[in-house]
């Protein structure tokens, strides 16, 4: 049974008890890996994945059949100040779409093999607008993160998580502020795409969040100002550590979120890689705050989990190579 929390004090002591990869898999995926038909390093980025991934899934010659994509959907109360392009409807509608198998992340989800689930949270009630109190608050927050937490299958070997939520960016800039420091400026880019006018009304409302919040770090600044997806998010993403799951980073939103965790406690991101940079204008920021290189940059500014399953394919690839290659002894090639 998967240990579970009724406070964000108990969530975090659970985050600190975590623990890491597995040493033994780690060398023995590492010597595989020196052994295989190809020059040394010549598959670049994707030896270090494929050994990071069997350490992690305590395999030398590791599998990866079962990638899990869970999809999580909430609604912010700073929508209603026209900080995105689109109207918060969208979010429910964007459910249904998800649910008909419309979506992008329906596609890629079918591409990669990947099974997907989608949680909708509370559409109906949207988190209070963060410039007057606390977007979520301890009870809400909790409960989102359990959400997440159960929305993991244990029987998963790799996790995306992705959301939709209109006004998201914004909660996602302000969370970022708040951690990393900087000002509005720094981190609001054009979301779903507003104009200057929205922009600025972006800028206004990140900053008075600030104001009214102060700097706070950790699950404080999931809970000043995430929304239920994004709290979500942070639920799954530590599941996914507790069962030695590795994780992929999706864009702005996402990484937000995990920010949360990291500055919650150090290294809790360990068990996670970055799919991918988006177009958003910070996300590079937030990445280098997290010490995460992408593994894919295509300009996408979507969500959803789309360049987190994007990265699905590289990562089947890594692993493909490690636990498939022959070594130079079984296949009869000279070693150089
Ligand atoms: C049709 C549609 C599909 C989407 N899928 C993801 N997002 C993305 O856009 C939203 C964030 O941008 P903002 O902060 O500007 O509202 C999130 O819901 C995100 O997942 C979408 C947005 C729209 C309109
Ligand atoms: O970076 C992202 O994931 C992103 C950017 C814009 C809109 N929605 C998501």
């Amino acid at each position: 049974m998967a240990p579970t929390f009724e406070t964000l004090e108990a969530f975090a002591e659970l985050m600190r008890t975590a623990t890491g990869p597995d040493k033994v898999a780690y060398d023995g995926a590492t010597e595989r890996n020196g052994q295989l038909t190809k020059p040394p390093g010549a598959l670049g980025r994707l030896e270090d994945l494929a050994i990071w991934y069997g350490a992690w899934r305590g395999m030398a010659r590791p599998v990866l059949v079962a990638p899990q994509i869970v999809v999580f959907a909430g609604n912010h109360g700073v929508a209603a100040r026209g900080v995105s392009a689109f109207p918060s409807e969208v979010t429910a509608q964007m459910v249904g779409n998800f649910q008909a198998g419309g979506a992008a992340i329906n596609q890629l989800a079918r591409t990669f093999g990947a099974r997907m689930r989608v949680e909708a949270l509370e559409l109906d009630r949207p988190t209070a607008d963060f410039t007057e109190s606390e977007a979520l608050g301890e009870a809400d927050c909790v409960a989102a993160l359990r959400a997440g937490w159960d929305a993991v299958d244990p029987a998963a070997d790799l996790l995306v998580v992705g959301e939709m939520g209109i006004g998201n960016t914004t909660a996602a800039a302000a969370i970022a502020a708040s951690l990393y420091g900087g000002g509005a400026e720094a981190w609001v880019g054009r979301g779903t795409g507003v104009d200057d006018a929205g922009l600025a009304i972006k800028r206004d409302v990140v900053a008075a969040g600030l104001k009214r919040h102060g700097s706070v770090r950790g699950l404080s600044a999931l809970s000043a100002f995430g929304g239920r997806e994004m709290a979500a998010m942070a639920g799954a993403m530590m599941r996914a550590r507790i069962e030695g799951i590795p994780l992929i980073l999706d864009g702005f939103i996402c990484c937000a979120a995990a920010a949360c965790l990291e500055t919650e406690v150090a290294g809790a991101l360990d068990h996670a890689v970055a799919g991918h940079q988006s177009a958003e204008g910070a996300h590079g920021t937030l990445l280098a705050e997290l010490g995460k290189e992408p593994l894919l940059q295509l300009g996408l500014r979507l969500g959803e989990g789309s360049g987190a399953a994007l990265a699905i394919g590289v990562m089947q690839g890594a692993v493909a190579c490690l636990s498939g290659m022959a070594t130079f002894a079984e296949a009869g090639v000279a070693t150089g």
